[in-house]
């Protein structure tokens, strides 16, 4: 479970996030939608303890990230899968996040498989493709075997494999009773992928509800989204 309670984070004279609270819970998929600038990755780092917020709070399992003992073992997070060192070999580069958080190594090779990678793994990541990289990415979240997963635009730049693959992904985390939070400005994969959604705009809270609730006959996910994030209410 996820939880922002009146979270505010203010850049100088930008308010990135405004007020915002919301629950995210596990066994479900939670779409984070917002126009470009509307503030999703600032949320999503105030949750992951990146930055700090100016004031509210926000918790993972009931508390700040920063107060998580093993973080990897309960928050997996794909942030940019494009950041990471392009000379290391893919389970190289797994080993040492293992290493450097206390991890066993021993569920690397299944990840790889997991993620459809398992041929790729003696790969140096900098020949990787963008859909491979999140691959990877997606293989470093799900490292600790964490209940709660966040994701910022995962399917960023995929082909249609890459994000039918990791909407099945994301369907069988949520399935295996995982939180799921994930970020992205494509309205119709959302429609087929999140079970709920999380609107924001300007850093406010436009809309939270099922996907059943907001998208109805005649109505798609764009429609609503364009919607709120133009002031009205469809
Ligand atoms: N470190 C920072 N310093 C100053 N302003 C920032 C900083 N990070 C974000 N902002 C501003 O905060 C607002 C929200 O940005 P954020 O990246 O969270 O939005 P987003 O919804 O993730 O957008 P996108 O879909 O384009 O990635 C924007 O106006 C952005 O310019």
């Amino acid at each position: 479970m996820i939880e922002a309670h009146r979270l505010t984070k203010r850049f100088q004279r930008t308010v990135a996030v405004d007020d915002l609270s919301f629950t995210v819970p596990p066994g479900k998929i939670t779409g984070f939608l917002g126009a470009n600038g509307a503030g999703k990755t600032t949320t999503m780092r105030l949750i992951l303890g990146l930055d700090r917020p100016t004031s509210g709070l926000a918790t993972v399992g009931g508390v700040p990230y920063q107060s998580l003992a093993r973080p990897l073992t309960q928050v997996g997070a794909l942030l940019d899968a494009t950041a990471v060192q392009g000379g290391r070999r893919a389970e190289q580069h797994l080993r040492w996040l293992a290493r450097a958080n206390g991890i066993s190594p021993r569920r690397i090779g299944g990840l790889l498989d997991r993620v459809g990678l398992g041929d790729a793994g003696g790969k140096r990541i900098g020949g990787f493709s963008l859909g491979m990289k999140q691959r990877l990415g997606m293989a470093a979240a799900l490292l600790g075997d964490p209940a709660v997963l966040v994701l910022d635009e995962p399917i960023n730049g995929l082909d249609p494999e890459g994000i039918r693959w990791t909407r099945d992904l994301l369907k069988s985390l949520a399935a295996e009773g995982r939180t799921v939070l994930v970020s992205s400005h494509l309205m119709n994969e959302m429609a087929v992928t999140a079970d709920h959604l999380i609107v924001i705009g300007q850093g406010r809270l436009l809309a939270d509800a099922g996907i059943d609730e907001l998208v109805r006959p005649g109505l798609s996910l764009e429609d609503v989204f364009l919607e709120f994030t133009s002031g009205g209410r469809p």
